[in-house]
């Protein structure tokens, strides 16, 4: 670990997995999807005032995987500064290297209980090696919290995410207008990034860090976490009925998304009218994203799968509409995801309910 001044002795001992501290979130399984990014297609570069970039080197059609990444350190979400320690410290040498390479701009976090329980571990230490421990930690901290990616267990499941750095793609800098998407894919225990859009050769690869149909300010507000103002046109230039057509946007996703939860929960009760209500909705969701150019993006797939599915229970002039929002969400998801992600099958799975005739 080349750059750590913290005693050998005291980073063994610190390390060492006596189940004082919960351990990290076990290792990917090989499953025999292998684990790439395409150096074919792109290659690393520092950028004027970004830090290291990714940039496309050749054209990257619309929907080519570029990054199919396995983890380099997988924490759940409440894990402190001593399990993510203990997990740096378990990676072979050359992964350990790769870990303290990366960037770290993200702040230290204001809860500092962690250094008491570090102290307990370092009585025999003098307050200099201690004093590097604790920078140690905070360093290990910052480039997991600037890197990390949520990886959910999926869609719909309540589980807590648990968050990962992907090595590769962390050199991902982020764009309020992207041109690549990622997501954390469960079913092969990858992190894949898809091009959302036709590349050119020489445009740099962005992805963005946080849900793009959020209004600038609170755009703003969660790339802090990252310690950079966004320079993108649309926080540079920022649009006040754009602004507002976002908040409407987010208002109406949750809106659609909360009616499912109780539709799901109280199905039976449910009436033609309730079930004309939630589908006005998803038509001005998908009508406002249209507006907004926000078409490739996976709150598109959810919001035609959840359109689709309300459409074929409805019946009657909702069917042929079903069926179109289904084929928008199988286009979207094979673009953002892939035909490996379970977003893309449950769309392929109802598309092909939306064809089955009704029976009279
Ligand atoms: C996941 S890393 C991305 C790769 C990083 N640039 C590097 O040098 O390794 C995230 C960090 O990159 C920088 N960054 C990402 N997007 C940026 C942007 N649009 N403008 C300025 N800095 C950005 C910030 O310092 C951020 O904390």
């Amino acid at each position: 670990m080349a750059l750590s001044r913290v005693p050998e002795a005291t980073r063994r001992r610190l390390s060492s997995p006596n189940g004082k501290f919960p351990a990290a979130v076990s290792p990917a399984e090989n499953l025999g999807v292998s684990s790439y990014a395409r150096r074919d297609l792109y290659e690393e570069r520092q950028t004027v005032d970004a830090g290291i970039g990714a940039f496309a080197t050749v054209a990257i059609p619309a929907g080519t995987r570029i990054f199919c990444e396995d983890s380099l350190v997988m924490m759940p979400e409440e894990a402190t500064h001593l399990d993510l320690y203990r997990a740096v410290s378990a990676l072979s040498d050359d992964k350990q290297a790769v870990f303290w390479n990366l960037a770290a701009s993200a702040k230290p976090g204001k809860n500092v209980a962690w250094i008491n329980a570090l102290r307990a571990c370092c009585d025999d230490e003098t307050s200099d090696s201690f004093n590097a421990v604790v920078e140690d930690y905070e360093r290990a901290w910052s480039i997991f919290e600037t890197n990390r990616f949520t990886c959910k267990a999926s869609v719909s499941t309540v589980a807590p995410p648990t968050l990962g750095v992907f090595p590769a793609a962390a050199r991902l800098n982020h764009s309020c207008a992207p041109n690549v998407f990622h997501r954390y894919n469960p079913l092969i225990r990858r992190l894949t990034v898809h091009a959302l859009r036709d590349i050119e050769p020489g445009e740099e690869l962005t992805t963005s860090y946080i849900d793009i149909c959020h209004p600038t300010a609170r755009r703003r507000a969660l790339l802090r976490h990252w310690g950079f103002r966004c320079k993108c046109a649309a926080c540079t230039n920022p649009d006040e009925e754009a602004d507002r057509r976002r908040k409407k946007l987010e208002d109406l996703f949750i809106r659609v998304t909360n009616r499912e939860r109780k539709r799901m929960r109280n199905e039976a009760r449910w009436t033609a009218k309730d079930y004309e209500h939630s589908l006005g909705i998803v038509a001005r969701t998908v009508r406002l994203l249209e507006t907004e150019g926000l078409v490739e993006t996976d709150t598109m797939g959810i919001i035609c799968v959840i359109g689709a599915q309300l459409g074929m229970k409805a019946g009657g002039k909702w069917r042929e509409q079903a069926e179109e929002w289904a084929k928008t969400a199988v286009e979207v998801d094979r673009k953002c995801l892939g035909e490996d992600s379970m977003e893309y099958m449950r769309a392929v799975e109802v598309l092909e309910a939306t064809r089955v005739k009704p029976k009279l």
